[in-house]
């Protein structure tokens, strides 16, 4: 049978991550109509930490995500709008509101030990008639046999699919085929897969996935999410074809959409560098890199220091202000020995 990938674009998501949430309307619209003419399936809008995320834990967004999302809707005729929530973070009315403003796809979020806080969204997504994702993020922090647990979990209540999320771009590709292959003996529904390329596998890892039968995969064009990004979505897209596998979408025109567009809203070019390394070698959240880098600057500390200690004490998202408290630790102590 011939293989079918079904892409998610979360440049305007995960990428919110890496230009401190500051996404204009503008933008948004500009991007998501140009993913629309490339025929890309479904792309994802809210802040980077998800519905609700915009806050002084996380970091607040330049304009209120749901302006983002209408402007999204507003554009497109062909590709879906997904959000993103984190349960405790986003609400139940956040959920509503973006439904009633024509999102189709739902992605619940949780850490990878936590699927059951995730029951109440999926199901009311579901009963909105949203398609339905459970996203297990940390990926890298549980055993397989957990994972299958928890992914289980979600499929209980009504997910459509459930992603392996690489948050830390720390898994290594046998440890992507293991757990993909655990999922497809144990699940019916669609497995996803979700990269960061902190230690450049992302487009490893996801052929990996891939090859072992996932067929929901995220990128990000131009590289344009948290840490050195995802996979990167135009590069993915022309492997794709080499290997004669189908995604529907129109490379060229997502060629010109990276170079012509989203190049310029980047702060940055997105690569590797001590500090993303750093990210995916010691196994934290990809978001947590700028609050390290603004942490060591403010705290006068190694942000590879603040990174190596968060991996160290197992820190997960939600836990954003332990990377201030770390920098201050490793700053009294620098004070103590100096
Ligand atoms: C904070 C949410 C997070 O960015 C979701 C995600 O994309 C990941 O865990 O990789
Ligand atoms: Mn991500």
């Amino acid at each position: 049978m011939e293989k079918e990938i079904i892409i998610t674009e979360v440049a305007l998501r995960d990428g919110s991550h890496a230009i401190g949430h500051q996404y204009t309307v503008d933008q948004v619209a500009t991007i998501a109509k140009a993913l629309n003419e490339a025929k890309v399936p479904y792309i994802e809008v809210t802040h980077g930490d998800g519905l609700g995320g915009s806050s002084l834990q996380y970091g607040f967004s330049k304009t209120d995500e749901m302006k983002l999302i209408e402007a999204a809707v507003s554009v497109v005729d062909f590709s879906k709008l997904a959000v993103l929530l984190l349960p405790g973070i986003g609400t139940i009315e956040n959920l509503k509101e973006a439904s009633k403003i024509g999102v189709k796809m739902a992605r619940i979020a949780t850490h990878v030990t936590e699927a059951d806080i995730s029951k109440q969204h999926i199901e009311t997504a579901k009963n909105l008639g949203m398609e339905t994702v459970g996203f297990l993020m940390m990926s890298h922090m549980a055993p397989v046999e957990k994972l299958v647990e928890q992914a289980k979990l979600m499929e209980s209540y009504g997910a459509d699919t459930v992603y392996i999320v690489d948050s830390a771009g720390a898994l290594l590709p046998n440890e992507v085929r293991e757990r993909v292959k655990a999922l497809k003996n144990e699940l019916a529904i669609n497995i996803g897969f979700h990269a960061h390329n902190n230690l450049s596998l992302a487009m490893g890892n996801t052929l990996a996935a891939i090859e072992e039968g996932a067929t929901r995969i995220d990128g990000s064009i131009r590289c344009l999410g948290a840490g050195a990004g995802n996979t990167q979505t135009e590069v993915l897209i022309a492997v794709l074809e080499r290997m004669g596998i189908k995604t529907g979408i129109d490379l060229y025109k997502l060629m010109d959409v990276s170079e012509d567009i989203v190049s310029k809203i980047l702060l940055e070019p997105q690569i590797i560098n001590r500090d993303s390394l750093t990210l995916g070698y010691a196994g934290v959240y990809s978001s947590f890199l700028l609050h390290a880098k603004r942490a060591a600057q403010r705290f006068g500390v190694d942000s590879r220091d603040i990174l190596m200690e968060l991996g160290k004490r197992k820190v997960v998202g939600g836990q954003e202000d332990m990377i201030v408290d770390v920098a201050a630790e490793l700053s009294k102590e620098k004070i103590t020995i100096g």
